[in-house]
């Protein structure tokens, strides 16, 4: 496969207007491993067992930290995102002149997700309705009939309609505290290897209000799947999500590549 020159040259700090608008140049970019060959993707039933039993963890901390692909299994979800379309729509910058944080981009990703990242975001999807389904509930604006009215939808249905998005960062990549126009749970699928593509960028839920208390919870691996609960905590407590700084690796260039599901 070729390797467009502008992606292995890119870095958040230098050079952001001159890279592509797809997501194979996005992904040719992300990964050490990116080239590697395809291999037959594990089963939804296989993926749905590497989640733990129980939503316990995630209930009570707000994120959970669960190794959903192994390395072969990134190489291809990468190699199969090499081939894949992001929406019409353009990518959502990141950056300080949109007031949101800094180097990095949202794109949302076309349907049908290439099959091995449907079936992490299926496996998902069926543990959170197995184990939170009455707390999957999304609100959503839309236009009926010519009026603005804000619809209601929980558990299956509400993690039906959210969107994929593929999300990246370089050298200095800041997404600063926010919440998402979504459902209570969100997921994020880790492409990049933590100390070798990027250090820092850890993720992080922060209490919405005084003290605003933030909580880390950093990738350890690429292909760890971070599922969280990017509104709620407990009791009353409002949680928003974001990122800190992201730092130089090991490797040349740095980036900082994940899915995010149900957004
Ligand atoms: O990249 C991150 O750690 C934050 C991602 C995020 O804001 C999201 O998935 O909604
Ligand atoms: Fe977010």
């Amino acid at each position: 496969m070729m390797v467009p020159q502008s992606c292995l040259m890119w870095d958040g700090k230098e050079g952001w207007e001159s890279v592509y608008r797809s997501v194979p140049d996005l992904v040719v970019a992300t990964c050490t491993a990116a080239l590697a060959a395809e291999i037959a993707p594990p089963s939804l039933k296989a993926l749905y067992t590497r989640f733990p039993d129980n939503a316990a963890d995630l209930l009570r901390d707000g994120a959970l930290l669960v190794q959903l692909l192994n390395p072969a299994e990134v190489s291809t979800v990468l190699h199969q995102l090499s081939t894949q379309k992001t929406d019409k729509k353009a990518p959502r910058r990141l950056d300080h002149s949109q007031g949101n944080g800094y180097a990095g981009e949202y794109a949302d990703l076309t349907k049908p997700l290439p099959d091995l990242l449907q079936r992490c975001q299926d496996a998902a999807r069926k543990w959170l309705i197995d184990h939170a389904g009455p707390l999957c509930e999304v609100k959503r604006k839309e236009t009926r009939g010519g009026t603005d009215v804000t619809v209601t939808m929980s558990g299956k249905d509400a993690l039906d309609k959210s969107k994929a998005l593929l999300l990246r960062y370089g050298l200095g990549g800041i997404n600063f505290a926010h919440r998402d126009s979504c459902g209570d749970f969100q997921a994020l699928l880790l492409l990049s290897q933590p100390g070798v593509d990027y250090t820092g960028g850890e993720f992080y839920l922060a209490d919405a209000n005084p003290p605003f208390e933030t909580q880390p919870f950093p990738f350890a691996a690429a292909g760890e799947l971070l599922l969280f609960r990017g509104r709620q905590g407990h009791g009353a407590v409002e949680w928003k999500h974001g990122m800190q700084e992201v730092k130089a690796g090991s490797a040349k260039v740095t980036r900082r590549v994940a899915v995010g599901f149900f957004q």
